[in-house]
């Protein structure tokens, strides 16, 4: 039985429709995120299975019992977990009464060998002493999250739990919140704007638009073979080259010919014949590989270095750029013109809008 299941809610503010028909289910221990640009109904979908909005139409159903549609379960009654931005740690309170505080039912001793074993889960083993203000922003995050989990809830979501941290340690604790999460096989939800987080944290992803998910994948799927342009454009960096569909499985670009493992999309006249439908192609930089023996040449207008590697924009023959990802001892001036190939894994085509 799905942990969690989303069944078409809808949610609007006045005649604002935030939340669209959203549906999505998730497994006991499964980590999903939602992922999406400022405004297009990520906090309010996670206020609507908090309980703190209720919702308009659809259903949530937490272990199969339904909590918002035809009834309201209110938010303290859901045992849901919350893990906010600005960490809402009480300042009055130690680590060690910030973690236990919503544990009331436990007995003295259940409280106290809970809290020393979540300390030792963050890494904060000897620290319950301390006030939060006496921890670093990403201590006090991993003390919320702590909190969160004390009471064994059944779910708990995280609402950009890492937008306040410096870009490294939100990477390290993205990380660091999944291993606890997945050490403790706890459900989650996490909502953020930053890909880079949601493909550390998450096992599912919904990209979101306009309050709706636009596709509900894993990271490597949503990156390799997003179903639509929006998410071809908001995951991950490429470019679209036209290209033009010389058999069904078989497309022709100015950088030769690819083949598809999949039926290329075609509209219906190209289908009877296979052929000259148009197609924008997804090239990632990583499809783009630097080749000296490579016949193609292309003129390096832009390069910016990341250590291992640079990310070269190239200019092809025609004018049109690609992206490029070399290793970084392949070390090209501007103006160069360097040898490229493809190795593209899944063609990512989209038929060409008239
Ligand atoms: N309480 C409210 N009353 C009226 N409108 C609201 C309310 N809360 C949110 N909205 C509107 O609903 C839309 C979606 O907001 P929401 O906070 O869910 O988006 P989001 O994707 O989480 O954005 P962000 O990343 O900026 O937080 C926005 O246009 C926002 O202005």
């Amino acid at each position: 039985m799905p942990l969690l299941e989303l069944d078409c809610i809808t949610q609007a503010y006045g005649d604002h429709v935030v939340v669209r028909d959203l549906s999505l289910s998730l497994e006991p221990g499964q980590i999903a995120c939602l992922l999406g640009a400022s405004g297009c109904g990520k906090t309010t979908a996670l206020r609507c299975i908090a309980g703190f909005e209720p919702v308009q139409r659809g259903h949530i159903r937490l272990e199969g019992q339904e909590v918002s549609g035809s009834v309201h379960v209110p938010p303290e009654n859901r045992q849901i977990g919350m893990v906010f931005q600005d960490y809402a740690l009480f300042p009055h309170l130690s680590v060690l009464d910030n973690i236990g505080f919503g544990m009331g039912n436990a007995t003295r001793k259940e409280r106290q060998a809970r809290v020393e074993e979540l300390l030792e889960r963050i890494g904060l083993t000897g620290q319950g002493h301390k006030y939060p203000h006496q921890l670093s922003g990403g201590q006090q995050q991993r003390v919320a999250l702590a909190r969160a989990l004390a009471p064994q809830p059944r779910l708990i979501l995280m609402d950009e739990p890492f937008s306040n941290l410096d870009v490294e340690l939100r990477e390290r604790l993205s990380v660091e919140v999944r291993d606890v999460l997945k050490a403790m096989g706890t459900t989650a939800i996490l909502v953020t704007h930053d890909q880079h987080e949601a493909f550390a944290v998450a096992d599912m992803v919904g990209v979101m638009r306009d309050g709706r998910i636009e596709q509900w994948d894993t990271p490597y799927r949503l990156y390799h073979c997003p179903a639509t342009r929006y998410v071809a454009d908001f995951i991950g960096q490429g470019v679209l080259l036209p290209g033009e569909v010389a058999g069904p499985e078989m497309v022709r670009m100015e950088l030769g010919l690819l083949h598809s493992d999949l039926p290329l999309e075609c509209n219906a006249e190209c289908m009877a014949c296979g052929k000259n439908c148009h197609l924008d192609i997804l090239l990632r930089p990583d499809d783009v590989i630097h080749d000296d023996e490579a016949p193609i040449r292309a003129e390096v207008v832009h390069k910016a270095f990341k250590g291992a590697e640079f990310l070269y924009t190239l200019r092809l023959p025609s004018g049109r750029q690609v992206l490029s990802l070399a290793p970084s001892h392949h070390d090209h001036a501007l103006g160069e013109k360097i040898g490229i190939r493809l190795d593209v894994d899944h063609v990512v085509a989209f038929l060409t809008q008239p």
